[in-house]
């Protein structure tokens, strides 16, 4: 399966009351992966919530990451997202097994994405791109070190930070194969507002 196209990653305050719904609405749209990020710590809510985003994935047919945790992600049989310290990404990777997606953080270090590609990544993450509601303080990442990533790294790159319709053709322009996106897709107004987002963010890969 080719990894190309929206990466939405959920946000538990931003979609506190209309969580599954909102979610829907972005699978509706087109998600080529869907990440469940919750920074509570509250395990049991995670596991809940992971469960039920996974029988929504199933039926659109669309792949679930968890973000931090490859324990929760090898109980669901899905993927995991890892940052620089939230554990081995060879363990994970031997946790999970071959077929699995195990994403990296690389911030904007291709030393780090060199790193991660030996370890078994699928895919290297980098950002952060623009001003990040979600995530304020991330460090920053260029246009220039992904046009760098893109020569060296032969994996599928995800960008994240900030991105929205307005700001991500560049991106993909410039060799991004994933827009990982939290409020430029579900800061949105309305469930119909979702869809709409997701389908363009889907559209700008097909102009590329
Ligand atoms: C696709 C993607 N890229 C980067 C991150 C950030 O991961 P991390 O640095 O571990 O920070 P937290 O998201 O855990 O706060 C991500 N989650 N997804
Ligand atoms: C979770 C995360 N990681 C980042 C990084 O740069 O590693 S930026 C970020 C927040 C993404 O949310 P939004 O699309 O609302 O900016
Ligand atoms: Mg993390």
């Amino acid at each position: 399966m080719k990894l190309r196209g929206l990466y939405a990653v959920t946000d538990s305050q931003l979609l506190a009351g209309k969580f599954l719904s909102y979610v829907e609405a972005a699978l509706e749209g087109g998600v080529t992966l869907l990440q469940y990020r919750d920074k509570s710590g509250d395990e049991t809510k995670r596991l809940r919530e992971a469960s039920a985003l996974l029988k929504l994935c199933e039926r659109y047919k669309t792949r679930l990451i968890i973000n931090d945790d490859a324990e929760v992600a090898a109980r669901l049989g899905v993927g995991v997202h890892l940052g620089q310290t939230d554990g081995s990404l060879p363990d994970a990777r031997a946790l999970l097994g071959h077929k699995a997606i195990v994403g990296a953080t690389c911030h904007a270090q291709l030393e780090l994405a060199d790193k991660a590609k030996a370890d078994g990544a699928t895919y290297v993450a980098f950002g952060r791109f623009f001003n990040s509601n979600t995530k304020p303080g991330a460090p920053t990442c260029s246009l220039d070190l992904l046009d760098q990533a893109r020569k060296r790294i032969h994996l599928p790159i995800a960008v994240i930070g900030g991105i929205t319709l307005e700001n991500a053709a560049p991106l993909v322009a410039h060799g991004a194969d994933l827009l990982a996106v939290v409020h430029g897709l579900f800061g949105a107004d309305s469930t119909q507002e979702v869809t709409r987002r997701a389908r363009a963010f889907n559209d700008l890969f097909k102009s590329a």
